[in-house]
């Protein structure tokens, strides 16, 4: 299994060539390039053609690359996969999706357009009726390889405030963590819309670990740094794994089951979790 760093998801609207162009620059993990609502409608196509150039240029390293199209029921939606289907990015992210017949839809979609199985999708959790189906959407169909909460839309539908503590939002937040875990998918927070709150931010990301985010997106480049501090797993975490899977090794050529590592137990499910953070420090390691 391949385990990529997806602490920071910085959103960029299409229509903003600058921004394009800086993101070759900026130490984001991913990158995605917005068609939806970032975008006025006199300006998705120009939107369109100015990513497909973007992508065309190169030169964005090893973000990882994903667009996010309009969704399917509207005026753009269909256009818009048709000219990503087979673009050199790692996934869609399609938003507002409230049911895995949705996803299918896409799916098929795709297939007709011949994309390579490797173009995965992403679906945005951000309305009520996609939370409330979110396990059914995570398990929609093999390319499902992320879950992005939205919580823009979602507190609007929801009718709660954003406040430093997201009381309205944590029932929707775990759920959407709980789907992903539970059919093997990555999970990203939502956006912290105050660009000029950076300790709020810190707050935000924190929250967001203890909550089992994989990342958080953002909207602005001064809040990558806050997002990949806190979603990287600190050297302390690393050096524990390297020593549980070490124990363990030895352990196992020893016929034995388990282990302790400073007083604590370690049992297989200890290993895999250290394997995981293991490798995500090895991929940071080797893009550093
Ligand atoms: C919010 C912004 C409009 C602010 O833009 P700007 O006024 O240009 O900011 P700065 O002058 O401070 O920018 C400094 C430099 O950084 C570049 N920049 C700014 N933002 C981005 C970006 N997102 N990606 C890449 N580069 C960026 C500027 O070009 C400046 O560069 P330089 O020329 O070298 O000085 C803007 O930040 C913005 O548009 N942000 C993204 C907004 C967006 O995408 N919103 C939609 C996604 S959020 C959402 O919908 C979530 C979900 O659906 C939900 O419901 O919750
Ligand atoms: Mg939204």
């Amino acid at each position: 299994m391949e385990f990529k760093p997806r602490r920071s998801a910085l959103y960029m609207p299409g229509a903003n060539t600058r921004a394009l162009e800086k993101a070759r620059t900026l130490p984001a993990d991913v990158l995605i390039l917005d068609l939806e609502d970032a975008v006025a409608p006199a300006q998705k196509a120009e939107a369109r053609a100015n990513i497909l150039t973007a992508l065309a240029e190169g030169g964005y390293g090893h973000r990882e690359l994903v667009v996010r199209v309009n969704g399917f029921d509207t005026p753009w939606g269909r256009d818009d996969i048709v000219a990503f289907a087979k673009a050199p990015i790692s996934a869609l992210c399609l938003p507002k999706v409230e049911s895995a017949a949705e996803v299918s839809a896409v799916v098929q979609l795709l297939k007709q357009e011949q994309a390579s199985p490797d173009l995965k999708l992403w679906t945005m959790a951000e309305t009520p009726r996609g939370i409330l189906n979110i396990d059914e959407v995570a398990g929609a169909d093999p390319r499902m390889a992320a879950i992005v909460l939205g919580t823009s839309d979602l507190a609007k539908d929801l009718r709660t405030p954003h406040t430093p503590e997201r009381l309205g939002l944590l029932t929707s937040l775990g759920m959407c963590v709980l789907a992903a875990r539970a059919h093997g998918l990555d999970v990203f927070d939502g956006v912290h819309l105050d660009l000029n709150d950076q300790v709020g931010l810190e707050q935000a990301c924190s929250q967001g670990v203890e909550l089992g985010f994989d990342g958080k997106t953002l909207i602005h480049p001064k809040q990558i740094e806050a997002a990949n501090k806190a979603f990287a797993p600190s050297a302390e975490v690393v050096e524990r794994a390297g020593r549980i899977q070490a124990a363990w090794q030895e352990a196992e050529a020893a016929g034995k089951g388990v282990v302790l590592v400073d007083g604590r137990l370690v049992e297989a499910l200890h290993v895999e979790e250290a394997i995981r953070i293991l490798a995500i420090d090895a991929a940071l390691q080797q893009r550093d």
